[in-house]
């Protein structure tokens, strides 16, 4: 008996010296050596269990900017910065000749687990899939998001526009100090858009019956969702070490209360686009012309006309959701950043809208300016040089997508001069190259002029809002027509001014942006002028 209590509290002993030496021996001990070994070119960062987590949340709280230490740590040689990350290293490459091996050989890594909402609404969809089960979800979207097809979205995107900056106008008729949350009001457009080109006119308004009876617009529900099972992981300390050793199975074995709750709320999610999807495919199973240009219509068209097809219910929805996840929050962010930056720089704004009013004014000589924006062409988009640039300006101070989703190394590599072993987590930062002042004079104003003489084309390894590579942003072209729509409508409609009662603090959640938007006000304008 007493050897059986011996062995027992040996196993014990064990397990806790071969998790603290995991933790926080192996983490500690790479950290240093990569130190000695690279000296200056990398920099590291060490905090038992939440890595850089720390260093967020330590910035929020004393600078009010999640990662103002790396808009401040630029030097000459630094080419990577790494860090703990629960039991892993991770190698954050900077240096723009990495990056590019990085994003270049997208074969090597898998995309590490996210949250268990990510995971489980969207762990199907093409932001997560890998090898051919990718090469084909990106050909098939491919078609989809070709440039010469996302033209076609404009006059949904503006009647989009329409609607909701005219509510916006009746309930500033009411009150005329009205904060106006930017990123949010964009990110009802945003919404939409995505929602409407994936199911066109299938549905209008999925809304979700919670347990206690009421009801929610899809949407919300599935942003608060996500949040959610973010903010369950700092809270649920069971649920966080789980998911720290057993990624995307963790919430598959003595679930907590919380990981059930928020579970529930996702079957939810998947149960009520399943049923969407079922009707549409009985009613162009017995007609399959009937398919219109809309995503759901292309995928049900390829799973009932074509007889190789691979894609099934699953990967509709998980793709429908991942789209949605993808595009509404991010480009919602852009803008919304954009117009907080006009508000502050008044000539930048007079300026802006003088383009917009100048190139549309040459549509036609009406002046009256929602019969100018009613006549806007994509032809007008491209030539809107200075918005393009705005909204560049605002990717780079404030991008989104700080860096790309961690990657995990499926076999031991060299990246450079860096070793990485298999398991360890790889990473590129976007925002270390778009505020670094060698790249960037006085990187932190905001200066929509240096990118007037810089074609798109041009953009390097400097500047990666939407990633690079065979596995970059998808949804870009979308997104700048969205944000010109957004910003010419606004413009025309209102003058934005500059709430300075709101604290301007930049904090990285799901993405990274304002803590709190409600950081402008919209003036109505005259029609004419
Ligand atoms: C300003 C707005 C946007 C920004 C900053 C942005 C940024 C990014 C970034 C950085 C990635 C790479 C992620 C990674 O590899 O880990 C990405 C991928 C992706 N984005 Fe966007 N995005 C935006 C808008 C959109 C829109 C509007 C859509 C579609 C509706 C979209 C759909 C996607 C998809 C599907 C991928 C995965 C592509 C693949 O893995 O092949 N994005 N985006």
């Amino acid at each position: 008996m007493i050897l059986v209590s011996y062995i027992a509290l040996g196993a014990i002993v064990l397990l806790i010296a071969i998790f603290i030496y995991n933790l926080i021996l192996y983490p500690q001990i790479r950290l240093n050596l990569m130190k000695q070994k690279h000296g200056d070119k990398i920099k590291t960062f060490f905090h038992i269990g939440e890595g850089i987590f720390k260093e967020y949340y330590t910035n929020l709280t004393q600078k009010k900017d999640s990662v103002a230490f790396i808009r401040g740590i630029h030097q000459k040689n630094i080419k990577a910065l790494a860090y703990n990350l629960g039991t892993r290293i991770c190698l954050n490459f900077v240096d723009p000749e990495l990056v590019k091996q990085v994003h270049q050989n997208p074969e090597a890594f898998r995309k590490n687990d996210a949250s268990l909402a990510i995971t489980f609404l969207f762990g199907n969809s093409i932001l997560f899939a890998k090898g051919k089960s990718w090469q084909r979800q990106r050909q098939f979207l491919g078609k989809s998001f070709h440039f010469e097809e996302i033209k076609n979205y404009l006059p949904l995107i503006k009647e989009i526009c329409d609607k909701v900056f005219e509510r916006v106008s009746e309930k500033l008729t009411q009150n005329d100090q009205l904060e106006i949350n930017a990123v949010k009001i964009c990110e009802q457009v945003t919404s939409e858009v995505v929602f409407r080109a994936f199911f066109g006119s299938t549905t209008q308004n999925l809304v979700i019956t919670r347990q206690d009876g009421s009801q929610i617009p899809i949407a919300d529900e599935l942003i608060q969702a996500i949040m959610n099972s973010f903010q369950l992981l700092k809270k649920d300390k069971i649920a966080l070490f789980k998911y720290l050793i057993f990624g995307r199975n963790s919430t598959k074995f003595l679930r907590t209360q919380g990981e059930q709750s928020i579970l529930n709320r996702l079957i939810a999610i998947k149960e009520s686009c399943l049923q969407v999807v079922q009707q549409r495919k009985n009613q162009l199973q017995n007609d399959p012309t009937q398919a219109k240009k809309n995503f759901l219509d292309q995928y049900l068209y390829d799973m009932i006309t074509n007889k190789q097809s691979e894609v099934n219910n699953e990967e509709i929805i998980d793709n429908f959701l991942g789209l949605f996840f993808a595009g509404t929050d991010t480009t919602g962010n852009m803008t919304g950043v954009a117009l907080y930056y006009l508000s502050r720089y008044p000539d930048i704004q007079k300026q802006a809208r003088e383009e917009v009013i100048q190139i549309l004014s040459q549509n036609s000589n009406k002046r009256n300016h929602s019969e100018l924006f009613s006549q806007l062409t994509f032809e007008n988009l491209q030539n809107m040089n200075l918005i393009n640039s705005i909204l560049k300006e605002s990717l780079r101070l404030i991008p989104p997508a700080i860096e790309v989703f961690p990657r995990v190394a499926i076999h031991n590599m060299k990246i450079g001069e860096f070793q990485i072993k298999k398991g360890d987590l790889v990473s590129t930062y976007f925002i270390y190259n778009q505020s670094n002042p060698e790249l960037y004079q006085d990187p932190e104003i905001f200066n929509p002029q240096r990118w007037m003489n810089v074609k798109d084309s041009q953009n390097n390894f400097n500047f990666t809002p939407f990633s690079l590579g065979p596995r970059n942003c998808i949804g870009q072209h979308l997104a700048m027509i969205e944000g010109k729509c957004m910003l010419a409508c606004i413009l025309l409609n209102f003058d934005i001014l500059p709430n300075y009662q709101q604290e301007v603090v930049k904090e990285l959640r799901v993405i990274y942006g304002f803590q709190k938007d409600n950081l402008i006000y919209f003036k109505q304008r005259k029609q004419n002028n």
